[in-house]
């Protein structure tokens, strides 16, 4: 195994991962914050932290490392300077209504220790637990009926979106929503400060305050030289052409496919509807099956992006791209239109390759698993009755940083 982050592919065999265990975040949600907070329902939060505790489980059997957001973050806050300007940075991206409320916050977030401090920055911290004594403005004096100083992050077991590990550095993401951009602040610190999670020398190849919104689960990388990434409803044009121009520039990488995918909510993000099983097979959902929109990035001799528009079916591009005879698309709920859409729904198609043939998948989506271990593909599967429900599946839980070469 290579030190240090090592992603050049979406199926070498996986060693190490970044999760999250869901918490107190989960709590905080009720069906008046469901949109804001990008939740269609609430999960159960002691079986949701079970059935993640069995993925976490499934893949330490598989002599993959796990590492938690939680730990990694907590270890970069090493010293009394780099917590206060953690705490500094997530209160600028809180929205705190009141300069006494900002105070309020730091003082009560700085008196934890670290670990304490970055659940409680993750849980959400709700008036009812540290009242602001100093009512000297007029938002603070009225008493809003809304109850957190600053929002829990729900979504952030789908580690898979805040930051993405490719070849041997690392995107930070700009995350599209509000609900979301905090979780890359924890990624951030993990980066700068937390050497055993990204050595000195690791690159950046998007910052978190770069301009334009990317998110991992539309980073693919398909090959030692392609990188995948999704035009969709959360990563933008610009964003991935900032991404390329770096990438391209300053590693082994040669190219970025563009994939235009629908910008709605069911397709979210490219491994919403995408992901990668084998050398030659690849999970996909109905809908985008047939022709599709891509574009080419590469860069010139004088360092500077080319783009190029692409037409044909995905089969072709897809095998041409990674120069095989053929490469297999494996329909999520095979033929069936409503196993399809049910299992969709379900996050079917979004598989965690741990090894090439060898995937963890959500349990509940029988049909397609049936149909993945029909095709040569070990599948392994994992309970998913409370996790399904934030609307993503293994690989959206899942941040590899670490993987064989193929
Ligand atoms: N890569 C992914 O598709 N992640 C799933 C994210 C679900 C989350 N509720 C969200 O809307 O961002």
């Amino acid at each position: 195994m290579k030190p240090g982050i090592n992603n050049y592919s979406e199926i070498g065999k996986l060693n190490k991962v970044l999760l999250h265990r869901l918490g107190g975040e989960i709590e905080g949600l009720v069906p008046d914050n469901f949109e804001r907070l990008l939740f269609d329902d609430i999960p159960y939060l002691k079986i949701a932290q079970q059935e993640h505790d069995r993925f976490a489980e499934l893949l330490r059997e598989n002599d993959v490392e796990v590492i938690y957001y939680v730990d990694e973050t907590a270890k970069a806050l090493k010293t009394d300077e780099i917590r206060e300007n953690f705490v500094d940075d997530f209160i600028a991206d809180s929205g705190i209504y009141s300069q006494e409320a900002q105070e309020t916050v730091r003082e009560y977030l700085l008196g934890m220790p670290s670990k304490k401090l970055v659940e409680t920055a993750i849980a959400g911290i709700k008036k009812s637990e540290v009242e602001v004594k100093n009512k000297g403005s007029l938002a603070s004096y009225i008493a809003s009926g809304y109850p957190y100083y600053t929002d829990p992050m729900p979504n952030l077991y789908f580690t898979r979106d805040p930051g993405a590990c490719v070849g041997d550095g690392l995107n930070v993401h700009h995350m599209s929503t509000m609900a979301r951009r905090r979780e890359a602040l924890l990624l951030r610190y993990m980066y700068l400060y937390n050497e055993e999670f990204a050595p000195k020398g690791t690159h950046l190849w998007y910052d978190y305050n770069q301009e334009f919104s990317i998110e991992g689960g539309d980073v693919l990388v398909l090959s030692k030289d392609i990188v995948a990434i999704g035009l969709s409803q959360r990563t933008t044009a610009g964003g991935i052409e900032r991404f390329a121009e770096n990438i391209l520039k300053e590693s082994s990488f040669k190219k970025i496919l563009v994939f235009d995918i629908p910008k709605s909510r069911a397709f979210m993000h490219l491994d919403t509807v995408f992901t990668m099983v084998d050398y030659d097979k690849f999970t996909i959902h109905p809908e985008i099956e047939g022709p599709l929109q891509i574009y080419e990035i590469t860069l010139t001799s004088d360092g500077k992006a080319h783009f190029e528009s692409i037409q044909g079916e995905l089969e072709h591009i897809l095998s041409s791209e990674l120069k095989l005879p053929s490469v297999e698309l494996i329909r999520c709920g095979g033929d069936d239109a409503m196993a399809a859409q049910r299992e969709q729904w379900n996050d079917g198609s979004n598989t965690l390759a741990i090894a090439p043939a060898k995937v963890i998948t959500y349990e509940r989506n029988y049909v397609t698993n049936d149909l993945l271990e029909k095709k040569g593909i070990t599948v392994i599967t994992m309970p998913s009755s409370e996790l399904s429900r934030g609307r993503g599946g293994p690989r959206c839980m899942s941040c590899p940083v670490n993987r064989d070469d193929l």
